[in-house]
């Protein structure tokens, strides 16, 4: 036991880091897995050149630690009070830095950066695929870490030297997290994100040294795989007074399933924000899906490995932002509901959201966004109405995809996320999948899940929140006929674009 897990905190509240791709939050969890406080920091987005997204991690480092004291200040409590931290983030955005001064060398590349979709197709001319397939569960695509560290080697000045020689280090949010955290003691992260990296054999849950060769990643540069729940480190006392135990960290599709009570075989959820992350608990079975989604780990909490079947869809909640913050047809997300609404159907309108290439099932990372069927009569509300529909596409061919390797159809999909706001959204989506969609609870299924993890990591008894979400059935089930076939077109045509 570590040290600061002896100092009993005093009323054992669970605090949980939620570090996304478009904000930084920090939560106050109570035993009843109740949200007292929340802090959050909206984080910049940086698109240096077509294809390409950053993050500044120095400043997801600060602001994570301003959002941490500043939940403290809003719950009204002492950093005593706190039993432990969960870490829950984006998954695959990679940060490489300096282990002397703490200080990253580049800006992070994040998960949905494409600037190495030629040298996974490279590796696929190679005849890599089915090897990298077979051993990480996921497919060649520039969307997880490992082309993505390789290219700051090969790209910021010395580093690959440096790296061979044991100055450097990389990881994932969470691992930078709780490098900060620590003061620099401590460079680990949990199985759930390293899986997610591309250089983890997932059935051993180690390092694997033909992936390290394969992608010209030095071992040295890595992090100590851990797994999800326990106590995994303490905080540098110099932060908060006192050293407070990290006992829980999962990536963020792999905490909402946690969170949502999905730790069976057969159990899944969907995540409505930046993008849609379907997940399926597979329990000690790897899927090795022949149906374009990819096999996972999920929350590691025994000696035991588990596993899920993956789909992720790459914009859908983005798509609602670039029609805020792009094209300005509305004000705020939550406008969108309104406006679809205000006409019966698209008029003919497709949206193909490929902004950053095509996820599961159809993985093509040249792909780009196309939109289908504008006449004169088009108005914003066709544009918003078609949005919705893309969305709720996406997750119907992921679910297909889902049912189609699991050998059993849904009988009822669980969802959370931001987009689980939109009625209208969620009732296409029950429709289209012919199934019920239960909205969770609590809208912070992710943090909650984090904080059932460092509960468990610490011992300490956190009950899962009862239902009491809305609950939505399918009314219209002519809606998928009226739908699928041109969307069917749409995402083909779009693909054929990128071919040529
Ligand atoms: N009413 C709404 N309808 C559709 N999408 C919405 C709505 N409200 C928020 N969103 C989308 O949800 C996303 C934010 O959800 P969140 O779960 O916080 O995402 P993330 O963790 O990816 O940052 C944003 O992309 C936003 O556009
Ligand atoms: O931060 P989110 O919610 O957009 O999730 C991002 C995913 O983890 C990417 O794989």
């Amino acid at each position: 036991m570590t040290d600061a897990a002896h100092t009993t905190a005093a009323q054992g509240f669970i605090l949980a880091l939620d570090q996304g791709t478009t904000s930084s939050r920090a939560l106050v969890f109570d035993r009843a897995g109740r949200v007292v406080a929340m802090a959050q920091r909206e984080l910049p987005q940086s698109y240096p050149q077509p294809g390409w997204v950053e993050h500044d991690a120095l400043h997801i480092w600060t602001d994570t630690l301003a959002c941490m004291h500043e939940v403290l200040l809003r719950a009204a409590l002492k950093p005593a009070d706190i039993a432990a931290i969960g870490i829950t983030n984006q998954r695959e955005t990679v940060v490489l830095w300096d282990r002397a001064t703490g200080t990253p060398l580049a800006p992070a590349i994040v998960w949905q950066d494409r600037r190495t979709a030629d040298a996974c197709a490279r590796l696929r001319a190679d005849g890599h695929e089915a090897f990298v397939r077979g051993r990480t569960g996921l497919v060649l695509d520039p969307y997880f870490s490992a082309s993505k560290i390789a290219w700051l080697l090969d790209h910021v000045p010395g580093a690959r030297s440096r790296a061979e020689r044991g100055e450097l280090a990389c990881g994932t949010m969470d691992s930078w997290l709780a490098w900060q955290l620590t003061g620099g003691r401590r460079h680990i992260t949990d199985l759930t994100n390293a899986s997610r990296t591309q250089l983890l054999d997932i059935r051993s849950g180690r390092w694997d040294d033909d992936l390290l060769a394969l992608f010209g990643v030095p071992r040295a540069l890595l992090p100590e795989v851990l797994p999800s729940a326990g106590l995994l480190a303490d905080t540098d006392p110099a932060l908060f007074g006192r050293a407070i135990p990290l006992t829980g960290i999962a990536g963020d599709q792999q905490a909402a399933l946690y969170g949502q009570g999905c730790s069976a075989a057969g159990l899944a959820k969907n995540t409505y924000g930046t993008g849609c992350f379907m997940l399926m608990h597979t329990g000690r079975q790897v899927i090795a899906s022949t149906h374009g989604l990819l096999a996972t780990c999920a929350a590691q909490t025994s000696a035991h490995i588990e596993y899920a079947l993956e789909g992720s869809v790459f914009v859908t909640g983005a798509l609602v932002q670039w029609l805020r913050d792009g094209l300005g047809l509305i004000a705020r997300s939550a406008d969108i509901e309104a406006l679809a609404a205000s006409v019966p159907d698209s008029g003919g309108v497709t949206v193909v959201p490929a902004f950053t290439g095509l996820g599961a099932p159809h993985w093509s990372a040249e792909a780009r966004g196309a939109l289908y069927g504008l006449t004169r009569g088009t108005t914003r509300a066709h544009i918003a109405r078609a949005a919705l529909e893309a969305i709720a596409l996406q997750t119907l061919d992921v679910m297909r995809a889902m049912e189609a390797d699991a050998g059993a159809p849904l009988r009822a999909l669980k969802v959370d996320g931001g987009g689980t706001a939109n009625a209208l959204l969620m009732q296409m989506q029950a429709d289209l999948l012919d199934c019920p969609v239960q909205v969770a609870p609590t809208a912070e299924t992710t943090s909650l899940g984090a904080a059932l993890l460092a509960a468990r990591g610490c011992g300490l008894d956190m009950t899962l929140p009862d239902s009491g979400g809305r609950s939505f059935q399918p009314q219209d089930r002519t809606l998928a006929a009226a739908l699928l076939p041109r969307w069917q077109r749409a995402v083909s045509a779009t693909m054929q674009m990128a071919a040529h």
